[in-house]
């Protein structure tokens, strides 16, 4: 088709002012390819950055309902620009106008943001606690601050959980919708007694342990589930932090109030349901993604599963015709657990002052990813992110469930001074589990004290969990595990497996996965000495089934194996 250049770009301000311009493209019909659209959106973009700068302060575009207060507090340091329900294609126009984004749950803020926002966005906030909605990886390389609102909402979703599971137990929405549509059926809402009932909480966090107290005060016996929660604060209000399968085995009630993450996602599926006790009742108010809501549905079916009161979906909104939200033994709520007035008011404060105090260049105390870098160190310390980032995370999931962290030591060499190596940004970095080294760092350490691992040879003889690396040819390479010496690329996954150091493990091993279709990406060993303890290090590609797992622990000479993600 032939092109012609010319194309018109109209801007209507309305109101005036830069930071709340609205604008279109229109172009002859033949140029609306994708290509093309996107080139003269660019160019549009680029007109609309050189408008703002002429305005001084710096532009904070909130896409989602955020409380007056935080607003007003906004506005007295910058332009507000309150932009709700944008498609993704707008968010990502009107991003470079900005200096920072405010959100709650239902905006993604995608890696394209980022890259649209052409190095102008410096700081995501996050109205609320949750940030699997924001591409945390992408806003860290394009060097953007993500700070959350972590303790105003605390009490609320406590609250709706509690509200939940009350409600549940005796029915309300279900006899509430069939009193007003003219039925009196006493007998078919027979509800349970939460008196002496287990309620297991999974993830004993904030919003857990607010849970617990309450549930506790109802007289139920309250058990726990969190690998990472210290057994004493449990004990403190009577709670006994168990394994998972203990808690979801022996519970009458679950409720959910673990993050999303990679390890957490579907953590409820057709396996865990099946352990349960049967007419178990659950309690979602932390992500509808924790749960294969497929799952859940056979399990309502089947009577595993006898209730389920939900505030949280894979998809928000779910589909009208979700089976799920449709199954006569589910209560479900829209995403309601912060939504009190309180707690919607100290969440627009907390946040507004958290992306203020960004916006000045003040370390956020509530950072979740890496503090904000001018991008030439950025450039530098980007291979250092990645390798603290990566021991960070192997550190933490060779932690044994129930013994929680107390403490965390990361230790540098390198061949700066001390002066330096800028703690401050150490400290953000483990508040939020990534460690992020700075300066020109040759070996990273990072060590957990006073714990048990689920990976015994992870144990150095000063009795801490130890993980060491260094960054090779701007990769991320772990060189330490423990008390052995090992070298491998941090990419993908990784099987550890302390055996008897013998002729044919390595072959062993790979068959076995071999027969699984997991392909293999490098096998090391470190031992101690010929034909004493070794530590193997296996990279696979896909992880390997339970089965394989257990078959590569059954071979004789492994005295203990973890499979861990990276
Ligand atoms: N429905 C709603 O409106 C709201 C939902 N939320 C959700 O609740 C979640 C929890 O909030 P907070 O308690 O404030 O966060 P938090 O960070 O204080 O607690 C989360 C807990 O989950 C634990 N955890 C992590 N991985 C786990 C695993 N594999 N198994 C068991 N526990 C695990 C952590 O150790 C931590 O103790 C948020 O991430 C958010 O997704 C929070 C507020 C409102
Ligand atoms: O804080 C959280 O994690 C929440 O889920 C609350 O979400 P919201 O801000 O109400 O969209």
């Amino acid at each position: 088709m032939a092109a012609t250049s010319s194309w018109n770009l109209m801007f209507t301000p309305n109101p005036p002012s830069p930071s709340s311009l609205s604008w279109k493209l229109s172009f002859p019909s033949p140029f609306t390819s994708a290509h093309f659209q996107r080139r003269q959106n660019r160019t549009a973009e680029r007109f609309l950055v050189f408008a703002a700068m002429m305005d001084a302060k710096p532009t904070v575009l909130v896409t989602e309902k955020l409380g007056d207060a935080g607003l007003e507090l906004l506005k007295t340091f910058s332009n507000v620009d309150c932009s709700y329900n944008l498609s993704p294609e707008e968010l990502c126009t009107k991003i470079s106008l900005c200096d920072a984004l405010i959100v709650r749950s239902g905006t993604k803020v995608t890696r394209e943001v980022f890259e649209r926002s052409s190095g102008r966005l410096k700081v995501v906030g996050r109205a609320g606690v949750g940030i699997d909605n924001v591409d945390l990886s992408a806003a860290t390389e394009h060097g953007c601050l993500v700070v959350n609102a972590p303790t105003a909402n605390t009490i609320a979703a406590a609250e709706h959980g509690i509200a939940l599971l009350t409600s549940m137990a005796r029915s309300i929405a279900q006899a509430d919708a069939s009193v007003k549509s003219g039925k009196w059926q006493r007998s078919k809402y027979v509800g349970v007694s939460l008196l002496g009932k287990t309620l297991a909480v999974i993830g004993f966090g904030k919003v857990g342990s607010e849970v617990a107290r309450r549930a506790k005060g109802l007289g139920m016996n309250v058990i726990a589930h969190d690998p990472y929660a210290p057994a004493d604060r449990a004990h403190a209000i009577g709670v006994e932090l168990v394994r998972f399968e203990e808690a979801i085995s022996s519970a009458d009630f679950i409720s959910l109030h673990m993050p999303l993450t990679p390890a957490t996602s579907k953590m409820f599926n057709d396996e865990t349901f099946s352990k349960m006790k049967k007419g178990v009742r659950i309690v979602n108010v932390a992500r509808g993604g924790v749960i294969d809501e497929k799952a859940l549905v056979r399990a309502l079916d089947s009577g595993i599963v006898a209730q389920a009161a939900l505030d949280v979906f894979t998809e928000e909104p779910p589909p009208t015709d979700s089976k799920l939200v449709q199954h006569e033994n589910v209560i479900a709520t829209p995403h309601l657990g912060a939504s009190t007035t309180e707690a919607q008011d100290g969440v627009a404060i907390e946040i507004a002052e958290a992306v203020v105090g960004a916006l000045k260049g003040e370390l956020a105390a509530t950072a979740v990813n890496a503090p904000m870098v001018p991008a030439e160190v950025l450039l530098e310390l980007a291979p250092f992110v990645v390798l603290a980032e990566k021991l960070g995370r192997l550190a933490v999931q060779l932690v044994a469930g129930g013994s929680g962290v107390q403490s965390v030591k990361v230790s540098y060499a390198s061949a700066r001074g001390p002066g330096d190596l800028d703690t401050r940004l150490l400290r953000a970095m483990i508040t939020k589990g990534i460690i992020e080294p700075i300066s020109n760092v040759f070996v990273n350490l990072v060590q957990i004290a006073n714990v048990e691992s689920k990976f015994a040879s992870a144990i150095s003889e000063s009795g801490e969990i130890k993980v060491q690396g260094r960054v090779k040819d701007r990769k991320p390479h772990l060189t330490m595990i423990g008390s052995f010496g090992v070298d491998v690329s941090m990419e993908g996954s990784l099987i550890l497996c302390r055996q008897v150091d013998q002729p044919g493990m390595i072959g062993k091993v790979g068959s076995i996965l071999g027969e699984e279709n997991v392909n293999v990406s490098f096998m090391t060993v470190g031992r101690i000495a010929p034909r004493k303890q070794a530590v193997m290090t296996i990279g696979v590609d896909e992880e390997p089934s339970k089965e394989a797992l257990k078959r590569i622990g059954e071979i004789t000479a492994i005295e203990e194996f973890v499979f861990l993600k990276l």
